[in-house]
């Protein structure tokens, strides 16, 4: 059997809503094989984070090296990167080994509002990471540090997404999920801009609907499909996966990823 290999380099969350384990649930769910590079460990649930583990950097390395000589994939995620040293290790190890079909997902804050970012990662993500990405994912938030605008409405994301790809070779998509009235996301390069509308649906069971996102666009890279297509599908598969309702914990619940 042909089948093709995902990567997701990011954290690990122990409520299985987010991080690695939304990935490889969302890699399955679209017949990828899933393999992961974990840079740190969070103890989380549906209510926050309680606290954050960084793995060093030299068993960073050593995960990235018996992945990409054994088994190289066919396409690559990255979700929370912690500091600036893990994210020098990571954008060199791609560099070396050619790692292609990059999705960067810039995570910096959990909506429960826990950093899983240092403050001084920020430039080793935009001059590092930023340059091997095909497509890179911010919410509103992280699109505001990106651009260093603020933004509350779809005028804001469409300058901000100008901003961030002026130093960028490949896509963005600021992802709308935060926006009061509505939960369109912008797919946006140099030459083209295209709006994915989506009505906000009544749900608190929202956590990991970015981690799923970048996976699911990642999947669809991964299997040959074209930037734009690959993104469209996404945003539904995320749609379908926060509408099924799953009510899991105390807090904000997981998604349903379809198998
Ligand atoms: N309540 C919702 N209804 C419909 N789509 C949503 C909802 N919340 C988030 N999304 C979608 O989920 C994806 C992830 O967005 P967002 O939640 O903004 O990212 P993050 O998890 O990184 O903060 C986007 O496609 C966004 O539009
Ligand atoms: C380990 C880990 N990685 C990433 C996140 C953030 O996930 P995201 O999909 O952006 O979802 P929410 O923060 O909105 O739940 C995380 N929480 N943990």
């Amino acid at each position: 059997m042909n089948i093709k290999k995902l990567l997701t380099i990011a954290g690990s969350d122990s409520s299985g809503g987010a991080g690695i384990q939304a990935d490889i649930k969302t890699f399955s769910a679209h017949k990828v094989y899933g393999m992961s590079v974990i840079t740190a460990v969070t103890a989380q649930n549906t209510t926050g984070v309680k606290s954050v583990y960084e793995l060093p950097v030299e068993m960073i390395r050593n995960q990235m090296e018996s992945v990409f000589t054994d088994m190289p994939p066919d396409a690559i995620k990255t979700g929370m990167l912690s500091n600036p040293e893990i994210i020098e290790c990571i954008s060199e190890g791609l560099l070396r080994h050619k790692g292609s079909n990059l999705v960067v997902d810039p995570v910096m804050v959990s909506t429960s509002g826990h950093r899983l970012l240092s403050e001084d990662a920020l430039s080793a993500l935009k001059d590092h990471l930023f340059p091997l990405a095909r497509v890179i994912t911010p919410n509103i938030y992280e699109a505001e540090i990106l651009s260093g605008g603020k933004i509350s409405n779809k005028k804001d994301m469409v300058d901000a997404a100008m901003e961030i790809s002026n130093k960028l070779d490949g896509w963005v998509v600021i992802k709308g999920g935060h926006l009061k009235e509505c939960c369109d996301d912008l797919l946006y390069s140099k030459d083209e801009k295209l709006w994915l509308k989506a009505r906000k649906i009544n749900n608190k069971n929202t956590h990991g609907t970015g981690c799923t996102l970048s996976s699911a666009i990642a999947s669809n890279l991964a299997l040959g499909i074209g930037v734009k297509k690959s993104v469209f599908k996404a945003k539904r598969y995320v749609n379908s996966a926060i509408r099924e309702g799953l009510d899991l914990g105390e807090g904000r619940g997981p998604l349903l990823h379809h198998f």
